[in-house]
């Protein structure tokens, strides 16, 4: 069996890559399944500079290739916060439900036509004796003025995508990869994943 180890402690995200990932014949790891790996700081100002950080730092620890999603909300009234701080934007306890409640105090006197934001996903991939590969992916949506849905995780219940009728938490698994950023992302690096089998 294939196995591919990606660099995050974000359950949601593991998920949606194991979906994505499982039917090309990979065990997927990631680091809920290693509470020893380190822990990499992500003092990066962009997405691509914290996916390299964790993308190098973990693939160094297991000295092996490893793939790391740096990812977050934009959203335009907030003049693209929270940005890279997406997962801490209400404080260092990374608490989604304290996220979105800030997001929504901030757009209260926000009218629905502004209230247009997008979701980024940046992957690394990287390991031993190899340059970085780097992909994104995008979606874009609005934000609501209050959440609806209950299957996903961070603002995806706030993050309604016009193009589907639906926030991203009342979407399966599949159609919230249909559309997502991180969708988006990891079809692109699906195919130099397939052209490097029997490396990973
Ligand atoms: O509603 C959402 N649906 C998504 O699909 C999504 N993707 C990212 N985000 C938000 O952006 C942060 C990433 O920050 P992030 O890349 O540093 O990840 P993280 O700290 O959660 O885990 P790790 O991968 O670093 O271990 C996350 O926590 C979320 O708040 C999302 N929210
Ligand atoms: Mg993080």
């Amino acid at each position: 069996m294939k196995e591919m180890i990606i660099a995050t402690k974000n359950a949601g995200k593991a998920k949606e890559f194991i979906e994505i990932f499982s039917p090309m014949g990979y065990t997927v790891k990631t680091l809920l399944d290693f509470p020893d790996a380190p822990d990499i700081e992500e003092t990066g100002a962009t997405f691509e500079e914290n996916a390299l950080l964790k993308a190098e730092g973990i693939a160094k620890y297991f000295n092996r290739i490893v793939i790391a999603d740096d990812s977050g909300l934009a959203i335009d009234a907030l003049e693209g916060r929270p940005g890279v701080y997406s997962a801490r934007y209400a404080g260092e306890s990374k608490d989604d439900e304290a996220n979105i409640a800030k997001v929504l105090e901030e757009l209260k006197e926000v009218p629905e036509e502004k209230r247009t934001a997008h979701f980024h996903c940046t992957l690394a991939l990287t390991g031993p004796c190899m340059e970085p590969v780097i992909v994104e992916g995008m979606c874009d949506g609005v934000i609501l003025t209050e959440k609806r849905g209950t299957s996903g995780f961070g603002y995806d219940p706030i993050f309604y995508v016009p193009a589907l009728g639906k926030t991203m938490a009342e979407m399966n698994g599949e159609e919230k990869n249909s559309i997502s950023h991180r969708g988006n992302a990891i079809r692109k690096l699906r195919e130099w994943v397939k052209n490097a089998e029997g490396v990973i």
